[in-house]
């Protein structure tokens, strides 16, 4: 298979830190990857290493079939970067920034106006970007990254700072990257917000990875339970929780709603029983662990070893 990065057995250590510690992994054209993990995890050292901007201190790491620290200008040039705090002259326009950068990169002429439409920033382009607020400098960081079409993006902490509309925006732009053929890697803290728009998330965890995999599969490797919420009518959970067989666990939330938290092979045969004649429940809700709890679940497998 053709792929954008492959990282072997890399480890980064900064004296007796181990900032990236034994990590392998690869990624394709269109994969949506976010590496996740708390402060100090390793996130931003893994990005530094795809860019060329840290030397691995031990294994390989490969972007777009080359060594990114040997300093080819053709790999660079297909690498988008939004480094984690955006820096700007306040005293340029969005507009002279842009060009400046399109310029650095070799981009094609007049690039910097397409950009600056595609993440609706025309209409304050030749504002200074000293009176813009933190939002507009991140999706002027994030047209940065995005001149030239870039093969593979690399994006650290993105939608911080973003408020949900912003942060909507923001993930649409991924998702056309990604119908493109670029790989797009991101760090964030917003767990919940990746659900739905990485297609693979990566836990790193003191520089070590300690999951791969998209949600669905993490949830079959972590075997988490699915909470089932019924509800019926008003005072009605008694006979609800009697027809059940109350079963360990079980939870009345209030008159008319009852939960539960169910293991994969309880769940089907739940489900089973729930389409014979007589459920008392008027509806069910079936919520799967969310990413944080996956998140959570991964962290302290580790730290129980
Ligand atoms: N240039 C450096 N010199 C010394 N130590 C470093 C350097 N860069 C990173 N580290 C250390 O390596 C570890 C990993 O840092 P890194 O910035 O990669 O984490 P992160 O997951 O991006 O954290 P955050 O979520 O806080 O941004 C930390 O302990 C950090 O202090």
């Amino acid at each position: 298979m053709n792929l954008n990065v492959e990282l072997n057995s890399v480890a980064r250590r900064y004296g007796r830190v181990k900032a990236v510690d034994g990590v392998s992994f690869s990624a394709a054209p269109g994969e949506v990857i976010a590496l996740v993990g708390h402060n100090g995890a390793g996130k931003t050292t893994l990005i530094k290493l795809m860019l060329g901007l840290a030397r691995p201190t031990a294994g390989s790491v490969a972007v777009l079939g080359q060594d990114p620290a040997a300093g080819d200008a053709t790999v660079r040039r297909r690498l988008g970067y939004l480094p984690e705090t955006v820096s700007f002259n306040p005293a340029l326009t969005g507009r002279e920034t842009l060009r400046f950068y399109v310029r650095l990169k070799g981009g094609r002429r007049d690039e910097e106006d397409a950009l600056l439409e595609r993440i609706g920033l025309a209409h304050a382009a030749d504002r200074r970007i000293g009176t813009y607020s933190k939002g507009m400098r991140q999706r002027l960081g994030l047209a940065q990254a995005m001149i030239g079409t870039p093969a593979v993006l690399l994006l650290d902490e993105p939608t911080t700072g973003l408020d949900p509309e912003l942060r909507q925006q923001f993930y649409a732009i991924v998702r056309e990257m990604q119908a493109v053929g670029a790989t797009v890697l991101l760090s964030s803290h917003a767990l919940n917000e990746l659900e739905g728009n990485a297609s693979r998330v990566v836990i790193l965890n003191d520089g070590r990875k300690i999951a791969d995999g998209t949600l669905d599969e993490l949830r079959h490797i972590a075997r988490l339970p699915t909470r089932i919420r019924l509800k019926t009518v008003e005072g009605g959970a008694k006979r609800l929780r009697e027809w059940m067989g109350e079963p360990a666990g079980l939870r009345q939330i209030n008159g008319h709603i009852v939960e539960l938290d169910a293991t994969p092979e309880d769940k089907a045969a739940f489900l089973r029983r729930t389409a014979g004649e007589g459920a008392p429940f008027e509806d069910l809700e079936m919520v799967p662990p969310g990413l944080d709890e996956l998140y959570a679940h991964f962290l302290s497998e580790r730290a129980s070893r």
